[in-house]
């Protein structure tokens, strides 16, 4: 492992953390240096430092979990992540890997593309972050399990697969994990639907709703804000359950205006239920793309249940358990 000095803290550069040993303080911030326009690295590092954090900096992808399950394993408390949703997901991801999800508190400092557990957070911007860190308010967060995987924000399936590289940042900061569907539809114009079986369970009432049917899109929500979509601002993720939509069929109307897809939350072809388990299963042997946190996955049959009140999360001066965008 290569380490460096700046005189007041310590940086660790690393292609992989070797042990426990590589964990000298209580709280650590892994930096993802590459996510968002990357020219954060600098200002996160000096800031992390001020305020008494060891700094992890991933050097590739999967670094950010296996710092997460390490510093978690060395009895780090606080892990503070600076990057996207891909970066948090990965913490997530190391913590849940070695049943850590419940002893570390979580902090982002948002500086990543999307950003939409951090905004869901109330944290705007790298300062916010820090100033969330200051104000140490932390809330016990749901996080979902998806075959076996965990997301904090959202599980999608649908229209998802092919839009990640080609969305604009732009239109993700504007409308979130909405972007990719939106992206999707224009690369796919036929895009038919995907026949799927769902089983939404309800543990508490030990009820089961069925529902089958051509999907075009289908969102699992635990935290996530949805800043263009009026009747669907945010979802609370303290409840224990999940928010669930499902979209049918391919709306005829132009997906590039902003106020279509507002239109299709208000009154399109839309179920909406609750529930704290669910199968998604594809009605033919095809495997389906959905994607966690942003990351793309590809299954046959979606287990998805759920760890209420799992992760605790340092929240923002504005987080609201229902918010308003
Ligand atoms: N040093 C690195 N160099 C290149 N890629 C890295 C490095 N460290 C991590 N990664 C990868 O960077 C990718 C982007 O991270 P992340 O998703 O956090 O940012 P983003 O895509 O800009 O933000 P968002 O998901 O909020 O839109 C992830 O796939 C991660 O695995």
């Amino acid at each position: 492992m290569e380490r460096s000095r700046d005189g007041k803290g310590e940086t660790c550069r690393s292609r992989r953390v070797e042990g426990s040993d590589a964990f000298s303080s209580e709280r650590i911030l892994v930096l993802n240096p590459a996510s968002g326009n990357r020219d954060h690295a600098p200002a996160v590092e000096s800031r992390a430092v001020e305020h008494g954090f060891q700094v992890h900096e991933t050097t590739e992808r999967g670094d950010a979990e296996q710092i997460a399950r390490l510093a978690a394993n060395a009895g780090v408390s606080v892990i503070a992540v600076a990057g996207g949703d891909g970066t948090v997901h990965e913490v997530v991801a190391g913590l849940y890997d070695v049943g850590a999800l419940a002893e570390v508190d979580c902090a982002v400092v948002p500086a990543g593309t999307a950003n939409v557990f951090a905004r869901r957070l109330g944290i705007a911007d790298i300062e916010e972050g820090f100033r969330t860190i200051e104000r140490a308010e932390t809330r016990r967060f749901d996080v979902g399990v998806a075959n076996d995987e965990p997301f904090v924000g959202t599980c999608l399936v649908g229209v998802t697969a092919e839009a990640n590289t080609t969305t604009t940042d732009e239109a993700k900061r504007r409308l979130g994990v909405f972007a990719y569907a939106r992206t999707a539809l224009r690369l796919l114009s036929d895009y038919e639907g995907r026949p799927l079986r769902v089983t939404i369970r309800d543990e508490k009432r030990a009820t089961d709703d069925r529902w089958s049917g051509d999907v075009f899109l289908l969102l699992v929500g635990n935290a996530a804000g949805f800043p263009a979509f009026r009747g669907l601002a945010a979802t609370n993720p303290e409840d224990g359950r999940f928010d669930v939509l499902i979209v049918e069929d391919r709306p005829t109307a132009d997906l590039l205006d902003p106020r279509t897809m507002a239109r299709l939350f208000d009154d399109g072809p839309i179920t909406r239920r609750e529930g704290s388990a669910l199968t998604i299963a594809a009605r033919r042997s095809d495997s389906v793309p959905f994607s966690l946190d942003g990351e793309l996955r590809l299954a046959t049959e979606i287990e998805v249940r759920m760890l209420a009140q799992r992760l605790s999360v340092y929240v923002g001066r504005d987080y609201d358990l229902v918010s308003d965008y």
